[in-house]
């Protein structure tokens, strides 16, 4: 198979699909790999370091789109990519398609591109461990940038998470208590805050609450546990997830009103639409904006800030399946593994993912029908 590594084209998005490790598993099989030029260098990996391993470097996006019969990625493509996406073309990467752009979905849909969605690919006891090595670096950040924002100087009220002694310590609350709600907990909990976690998941709050073993509070989602913990907090988070939807919204605007001048919310979910009403997608370039004098930090691509971490921690997970994608072809691929099955979001202009197609509004094809229709 021809596998394409385009650079990636978000605003400061220096993560890349694939590593060398990765080009050299495919290459020693047989298969073919075009990386264009300089696409691994915000994760440092120079354009030689794929050459030693058997890549052809390709100087234009354009190029490597055209020729690839597999494109794989890190970001959902944008708007620049639509054009260059093939038709019949398997897209592997993010595309948090229920959050995103709606043209993105139509152009899968016109081009019958096939959608592997890192974010879906869940295993049989419901994980999804591509999503996962993300989650854990932004569930980190959320708490280092959200200290940040409490500075004065950022537009915070000037509260230290960890406080001294002799003076309240900040209040962190995390809504969402999964890889991200973990990550964020064991940071704010390590930098001494007062930690909340609220979901809906009892045996996950058991998980939680056994781990933390009384340094983190965790609370039953519902509307009043969660009004009652974001007014008396520094720091909210934001981390829920219902697999492939829309995140429900959770915090509203009257709330966050509520909330004292200069606290914090990072809503980590805003790749899937957010849950605090008044999120909507940042940039690295401009990452926060003040709604009711709180500062919210919403970037899509908090992971793309540390690529010598992302990088190597994503390309570690998504490695074995674009393998066994380029060794079995798609559709054998699709067939011999369940988990593969749940990332393909698009398939031969249907919409194959459940919360995807009730969320965009487009009607549901199951995977096996869709590939059973196709000529
Ligand atoms: N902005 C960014 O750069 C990044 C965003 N993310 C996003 O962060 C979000 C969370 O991801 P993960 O932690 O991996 O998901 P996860 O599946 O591990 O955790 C989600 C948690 O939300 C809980 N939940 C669902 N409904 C809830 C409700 N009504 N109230 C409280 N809790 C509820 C679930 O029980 C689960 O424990 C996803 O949208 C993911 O795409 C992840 C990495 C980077
Ligand atoms: C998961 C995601 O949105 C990211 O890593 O950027
Ligand atoms: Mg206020």
């Amino acid at each position: 198979m021809i596998v394409g590594v385009p650079k990636e084209i978000k605003t400061r998005e220096y993560r890349v699909g694939m590593v060398p490790a990765g080009v050299r598993a495919l290459t020693s099989a047989g298969h073919t790999v075009l990386v264009e030029t300089n696409a691994g260098v915000g994760s440092g990996i120079p354009d030689s370091e794929y050459q030693r391993v058997g890549a052809q470097i390709i100087s234009t996006a354009d190029e490597v789109w055209k020729r690839a019969e597999m494109v794989v990625k890190v970001k959902e493509p944008i708007a620049p990519e639509y054009e260059r996406m093939q038709p019949g073309q398997i897209v592997y990467t993010y595309f948090h398609l229920a959050g995103v752009d709606p043209e993105l979905t139509k152009t899968l849909i016109k081009k019958k591109v096939t959608a592997v969605a890192y974010e879906t690919l869940q295993l049989d006891d419901g994980s999804l461990p591509l999503l996962k090595p993300m989650s854990e670096v932004a569930g980190k950040m959320a708490i280092q940038v959200g200290a940040a924002c409490l500075e004065k100087a950022h537009g915070g009220k000037g509260i230290l998470l960890g406080g001294v002694p002799g003076v309240r310590r900040g209040r962190v609350a995390i809504i969402g208590g999964g890889v991200v709600g973990l990550c964020a907990a064991k940071v704010a909990v390590g930098m001494g805050a007062e930690v909340t976690i609220i979901d809906v998941n009892l045996e996950r709050l058991t998980y939680l609450d056994d781990v933390f073993l009384g340094r983190a509070q965790t609370l039953a989602s519902d509307t009043e546990s969660i009004a009652r913990t974001v007014r008396e907090s520094d720091l909210v988070v934001g981390g829920v997830l219902i697999p492939g939807g829309k995140a429900p919204k959770l915090v509203s605007r009257e709330l966050i009103a509520e909330m004292e001048p200069g606290s914090v919310v990072v809503d980590v979910a805003v790749d899937q639409g957010g849950c605090i009403e008044t999120c909507k997608p940042t940039t690295h370039d401009n990452p926060t904006f003040t709604v009711s004098d709180v500062v919210h930090y919403c970037v899509a691509n908090m992971p793309g800030a540390v690529p010598q971490t992302s990088t190597f921690a994503l390309t570690n997970t998504t490695r074995p399946y674009s393998r066994k994608i380029a060794d079995l072809g798609l559709v054998e691929a699709i067939k011999s593994d369940r988990a593969l099955q749940r990332a393909i979001n698009t398939y031969n202009g249907h919409i194959t993912y459940e919360a995807v197609a009730k969320d965009m509004g487009y009607d549901y094809v199951p995977l096996m029908d869709a590939i059973g229709g196709k000529k």
